[in-house]
């Protein structure tokens, strides 16, 4: 102690300047690692926002999307806020008066005032797109398409946002933005890893899009899709079935087993116990049953379950044509398709009807054998077993299973060892499945050709780097200044 002491008094200095040195040293590094860690810490977050209708054959969806702000190229960024289902039929059904097409919208745009912030509503875009039901319907009157379509425009531009239009989107466009969707939010666009095909089953119509090898896709132009997002190229095969959704291949498999005339048509895709009387023009109603069409369709027949799930896929099989193909190879209706390239994520009907029916895990043969039970329990009892199940739907899951069987084998040509790929899906991350989001990613720039810069390094190992490099300067600091260190020497010192 008398020998620190004396130390001391020797060099007062040296040692409360290192002390200060070192404290300010030690306060540096301190504050900027607090600084580095803290810089990256989210502001107060703002976000942006997008509206998409889905105007479908059967209904209409409007989907609100949400985005930071500051970081929109982002891979899976976009989520979806709110999904509003607009009450009544899809707007192609609004022919008889075009006017109501619009007015069916107004509850559910009055919602999406809500949901967006006030302050964003003059830039928000909002798009409409019109699907199958609609490309029936121009087809059928061109100029009634086209009142339904200026009703709709006509309250969509009344509302405070960003009015984008409203348009009947291709087939093409469905598949392909279908596609980028289920992709997008399984974030594989950025890491340009393999990508999902998707299979969409609507009302009216029915799509299948998925990347494919360069080969061989030169055999159809119409059915190709070329991308380049985040630096990667994709090119896909995809093809839109108009007139076989699931509605319509419903009436097409009726029309082709009812003759008009006929009092009672004895339906294997239905029940048995089930009995409901019909009108023979609700049947051919629709462009997509022109060939053996009646003039006089104005009788009635009596619908009659039968329950017979193979004799439904024989009848269902008729629904597709087998003109030839031209093509090395073809799907149905003489329609190209290369060889199927998996994983595939299957959604809208898709889901629907294989989630009721508890087939989303299932083999093709467990598939089969569960169509069978299923259709051939008798009406009352489906009825007792499924209380709050709407009565359209519930009637026609025999024949909706069903079609989704034979559409996938015989029209897509899946296997029991390629059936596995596929993935019943409605929803990722939170966002539905389906094309409007991929639509509407394209139609805001948002999906780059290029992938973005990003940063060197992820903010965690910036950090750890700068930590590190900091102490390994203090450290060298210290032994550069040890001269000063105060010396403790167990030797008298004489001065
Ligand atoms: N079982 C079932 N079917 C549904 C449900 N919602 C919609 N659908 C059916 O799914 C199909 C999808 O229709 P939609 O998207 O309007 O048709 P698109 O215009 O062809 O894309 C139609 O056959 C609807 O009747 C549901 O909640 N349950």
């Amino acid at each position: 102690m008398a020998e620190q002491r004396e130390m001391k008094e020797k060099n007062p200095w040296h040692s409360a300047v290192v002390i200060l040195i070192t404290v300010l040293g030690i306060t540096a590094i301190v504050a900027l690692v607090t600084t580095a860690v803290l810089q990256n810490k989210p502001l107060l977050q703002k976000y942006k926002y997008g509206i998409v209708l889905d105007a479908g054959s059967s209904h209409t969806a409007v989907y609100i999307y949400e985005w930071p702000a500051e970081k929109e190229n982002d891979t899976g960024r976009v989520h979806q806020k709110h999904i509003c289902k607009v009450l009544g039929p899809g707007i192609s059904s609004y022919s008889h008066s075009p006017e109501l097409a619009g007015e069916s919208l107004r509850t559910c745009m009055k919602q999406a005032e809500r949901f967006v912030p006030i302050r964003r509503h003059r830039e928000t875009p909002l798009y409409l797109g019109a699907t199958a039901g609609m490309r029936l319907l121009s087809m059928e009157n061109q100029n009634v398409c086209d009142q339904v379509l200026g009703s709709v425009e006509k309250v969509l531009r009344s509302t405070p946002f960003s009015y984008q239009g409203a348009r009947i989107i291709s087939g093409q466009e469905e598949g392909a933005f279908g596609w980028i969707t289920i992709n997008y939010l399984d974030d594989r666009l950025k890491q340009g890893s393999g990508t999902t095909g998707a299979l969409d089953l609507g009302g009216a119509s029915t799509q299948i899009t998925f990347a494919t090898n360069q080969e061989g896709m030169g055999e159809s132009a119409e059915n190709t899709v070329t991308f380049r997002l985040y630096g990667n190229d994709y090119i896909l095969y995809t093809h839109s079935f108009l007139c076989y959704g699931k509605d319509q291949a419903l009436k097409k498999t009726l029309a082709q087993q009812a003759q008009v005339g006929n009092s009672s048509v004895l339906d294997p895709c239905f029940n048995e116990g089930y009995s409901v009387d019909r009108n023979y023009s609700s049947v051919y109603s629709s462009p997509c049953i022109m060939a053996g069409k009646p003039l006089e369709t104005g009788y009635s027949f009596t619908h009659i379950g039968k329950g017979d799930a193979s004799q439904c896929q024989q009848a269902i099989r008729r629904i597709f044509t087998n003109p030839g193909c031209n093509f090395s190879r073809c799907s149905f209706n003489g329609v190209y398709q290369p060889p199927i390239q998996g994983p595939f994520g299957a959604f809208s009907a898709f889901y629907f009807v294989m989630n009721f029916l508890n087939l989303t895990s299932d083999s093709l043969e467990g598939t089969r054998e569960k169509m069978e039970r299923y259709c051939s329990t008798p009406w009352h009892q489906i009825k007792q077993q499924h209380p709050g199940v709407k009565e359209k739907y519930l009637a026609e899951y025999c024949f909706s299973g069903n079609y989704i069987l034979s559409l996938l084998t015989d029209g897509y040509k899946f296997t029991s060892e390629t059936w596995s790929t596929i993935t019943f899906i409605k929803k990722i991350s939170g966002s539905d499945a389906g094309w409007t989001l991929g639509y509407m990613l394209n139609l805001t720039n948002m999906i780059p050709a290029e992938a973005p810069d990003s940063p060197p390094l992820p903010h965690a190992g910036y950090v750890t780097l700068l930590l590190f490099i900091s102490l390994v300067i203090f450290v060298i600091f210290l032994f550069s200044v040890k001269s000063l260190w105060p010396r403790c020497t167990t030797q008298t010192q004489i001065i």
